[in-house]
């Protein structure tokens, strides 16, 4: 009983095959690809894998390369199953105006960092920041209640939103400094800067509102560029996304836990 996890994001597609469909499940393969290249991955890296018995994955990137990844996975006899943010699922309540209109990889991070956090100990109040295309930061309660979320610029699009507004910042990418001394240090150290201080807010924020210091998790493909410029305490997580779409398979698959 395989399973497959997919992350389509605005930048690359991740996938994770496990050998079931349940959180701790072992995990066989996995691989990336910029959205250019999904064209690839049904004669390239999928061509040898074992075939998948289950798949669930969420997309972000539009359906247009929705239909691409449904393509490539005409090569296996398995349905194609995404995630939709919904009002609740796997213990986490959507605070969202509209539950539906929150990004599926939003909501499916919160509920593997969710569930991460309750196997290592009592449930406490939640950041997740996850460092993608986008910036996303996001407020979870002790009860599990997803309160609400910042989205940011990522390192890319803040570097070339500036590019093309400015005349005079065409520069290779600098060093994170403290008090930058040249251009390219000043943009790269502004844009790391951003981001840890919007992380920084929001732990204040739900550290306000709850009473309690808040957990931190990170994940994303440039989680590790930020690591060094947080200011406070925070587990970095390498894909968050797995996490929670095993956990919602568990619950969706049910009988199929069991590895073969
Ligand atoms: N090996 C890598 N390939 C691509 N992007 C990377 C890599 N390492 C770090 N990054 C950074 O991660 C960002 C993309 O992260 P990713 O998690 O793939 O985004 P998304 O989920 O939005 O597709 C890029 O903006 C880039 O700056
Ligand atoms: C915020 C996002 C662009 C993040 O995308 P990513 O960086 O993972 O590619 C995505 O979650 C999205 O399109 N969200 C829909 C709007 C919302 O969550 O409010
Ligand atoms: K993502």
């Amino acid at each position: 009983m395989t399973f497959l996890a997919i992350d389509v994001g605005n930048t690359r597609l991740k996938w994770s095959l496990y050998d079931a469909p349940r959180p701790g499940a072992t995990l066989l393969a996995h691989g990336a690809e910029f959205l250019d290249h999904i064209e690839r991955l049904a004669e390239g890296s999928w061509a040898a894998l074992p075939a998948p018995t289950r798949m669930l994955g969420c997309v972000v990137a539009g359906d247009a390369v929705k239909r691409r990844v449904q393509e490539q996975m005409e090569l296996w006899d398995v349905a194609p199953q995404w995630v939709v943010s919904s009002a609740q699922e796997a213990g986490l309540v959507n605070g969202y105006d509209h539950p539906l209109r929150l990004g599926s990889d939003r909501w499916v991070a919160m509920i593997g960092a969710r569930h991460r956090m309750l196997a290592q100990g009592p449930a406490r109040p939640l950041i997740v920041v996850m460092v993608g295309t986008a910036v996303t930061v996001e407020a979870i309660d002790a009860e599990g209640r997803f309160l609400g979320g910042l989205i940011l610029p990522g390192h890319g699009i803040m570097l070339r939103a500036l590019e093309t507004g400015t005349a005079g910042l065409h520069v290779p990418t600098g060093e994170v400094r403290l008090f930058p001394t040249n251009t390219s240090d000043a943009l790269t150290s502004g844009g790391t800067y951003a981001i840890a201080g919007a992380v920084e807010r929001m732990f204040q924020h739900l550290a306000q509102h709850t009473g309690v210091e808040p957990a931190c998790m990170m994940t994303g493909g440039a989680g590790w560029k930020m690591a060094p410029s947080m200011t406070r305490p925070f587990e970095l997580v390498d894909n968050l996304l797995f996490d929670g779409l095993l956990e919602i398979a568990a619950r969706r698959f049910v009988g199929a836990g069991t590895p073969a």
